[in-house]
């Protein structure tokens, strides 16, 4: 049976920039069975976030059509830093924050990838042996300045000067696609747009080393940006982790749900593994529907389910549909201090107190006259109960465990003030 052309899905996603040999490559997938490729990370945060997500995906469509894919942990290049994409000098990691990125990351990938045909490596393992002078004799000498200073990457920062550690970044990120393709047999590098200049470093080093029919293969992904122009995965607050402690479930899938319907269909087809079909009528939901969030609903949903698994999703939900219809009161402690994260916020004693005293001491209302106005109204809810009756004591001790007292005003201003 012929295998599924991922060449061509990749296409219709919109998530090819560049191939080295684009030819080459497919008449390679025509005439095996197997292919490994690798895409590697950096341990410079002990997180991956959205963006890490982009190349990630591509390496699973891979592994799902049965192609064998390796992640690779720079736990060497990550003590060096990759100028790609920066205006300035990196600071140098410490040897242990590499150490406890690298044990955070791998856990991460081992959640999205499990564990059948892939693997995890780390280039420690190999760059950490070369001595100098044999780095200098062995693959020094097949890396001549003049192309090294010619890439963009460096090309950028001579201006402002660039050392040469990072300068010889490309050169540890070549050896190690060498060492993939000789030892293990992995014919393509995947990465982000801003990796091409170290990606054909690496071809070029096993054409040499190894001959120029030897099968090594690059491809790019787009830099993928918003609607609005700025580069994607990082959003106001900063980067959108995959660690539920730095972004929780309903952050994460509120990130997505918010999603502008110009861009939703671009992420359905980068993030999700729906058909062609599928995706194809979200579109037109899209186009015909927009105000039905069609689109947004379901991509928040498949990215959170893979990312935080059924649980995850569960939750998310819950704590949206909770506080969309304003019944709280069935949310954990932990439930609530997701969602309100970022809703309003003050503090109040534990004592009991009238309702109208509690809205003007807690800011939620200006002056006693338009708590009054807004209590009689029936616009102000308490821990999930709408409270007419101005005389109304707000008991702090009676829901939340004792730690919060959730005011809503009018259908979704909701204000979290914390019991002292
Ligand atoms: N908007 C994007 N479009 C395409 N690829 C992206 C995007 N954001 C991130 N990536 C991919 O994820 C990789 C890591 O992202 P990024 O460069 O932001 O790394 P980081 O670890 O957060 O930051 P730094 O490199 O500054 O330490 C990039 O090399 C790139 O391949
Ligand atoms: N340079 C890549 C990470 C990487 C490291 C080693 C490699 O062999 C490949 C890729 C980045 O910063 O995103």
């Amino acid at each position: 049976m012929a295998k599924f052309d991922i060449l061509e899905d990749l296409k219709w996603r919109g998530a090819i920039n560049q191939e080295t040999d684009e030819e080459g490559l497919r008449k390679y997938l025509a005439e095996h069975d197997d292919l490994a490729l690798y895409c590697g990370t950096d341990p410079t945060g002990d997180s991956l976030h959205i963006g890490h997500l982009i190349p990630f995906m591509i390496l699973k469509r891979f592994q799902m059509a049965g192609y064998h894919p390796v992640i690779l942990i720079g736990g060497g290049t990550g003590a060096i830093g990759d100028p790609s994409g920066r205006t300035t000098e990196r600071v140098l990691q410490t040897a242990e924050q590499v150490k406890h990125n690298e044990e955070s990351l791998t856990n991460q990938m081992k959640k999205l990838f499990g564990t059948e045909n892939f693997e995890i490596r780390n280039n420690a393992e190999w760059l950490g042996k070369i001595n100098l002078i044999d780095f200098l004799r062995d693959y020094g000498k097949y890396f001549q300045v003049n192309n090294m200073i010619n890439k963009d990457v460096v090309a950028s920062r001579l201006e402002n000067g660039i050392s040469f550690t990072e300068f010889t970044y490309q050169i540890l990120q070549a050896i190690d696609f060498y060492h993939l393709n000789k030892d293990d047999g992995v014919q393509l590098q995947i990465g982000g747009g801003d990796q091409w200049g170290n990606i054909t470093a690496g071809i070029d080093l096993i054409h040499k080393l190894e001959g120029s029919d030897r099968p090594a293969f690059g491809l790019t992904i787009p830099l993928m940006l918003k609607a609005d122009g700025t580069k994607f995965g990082k959003s106001a607050g900063g980067a959108v982790w995959l660690d539920p402690e730095k972004t929780s479930p309903y952050e994460f899938y509120q990130f997505w749900i918010n999603q502008d319907d110009r861009d939703v269909v671009k992420y359905l087809k980068y993030f999700t593994f729906l058909s062609h079909e599928e995706i194809e009528d979200l579109a037109e939901k899209t186009e015909k529907e927009p105000w039905k969030r069609a689109a947004q609903k379901k991509l928040a949903e498949e990215v959170t389910k893979f990312v935080h698994g059924e649980e995850g999703l569960k939750e998310a939900q819950m704590i949206t549909d909770a506080l969309f219809s304003g019944d709280i009161k069935n949310l954990s402690v932990t439930q609530i201090e997701q969602g309100l994260k970022n809703a309003p916020s003050a503090e109040a004693g534990s004592e009991k107190k009238n309702i109208v005293d509690f809205l003007v001491d807690t800011k939620i209302e200006p002056s006693k006259r338009q708590a009054r106005e807004d209590v009689k109204n029936g616009a102000i809810y308490v821990n999930g109960d709408r409270e007419q009756s101005v005389d109304f004591e707000v008991d702090p001790s009676s829901a939340f465990d004792g730690k919060y007292v959730i005011i809503r005003k009018g259908k979704r201003k909701y204000t979290l003030v914390t019991i002292k």
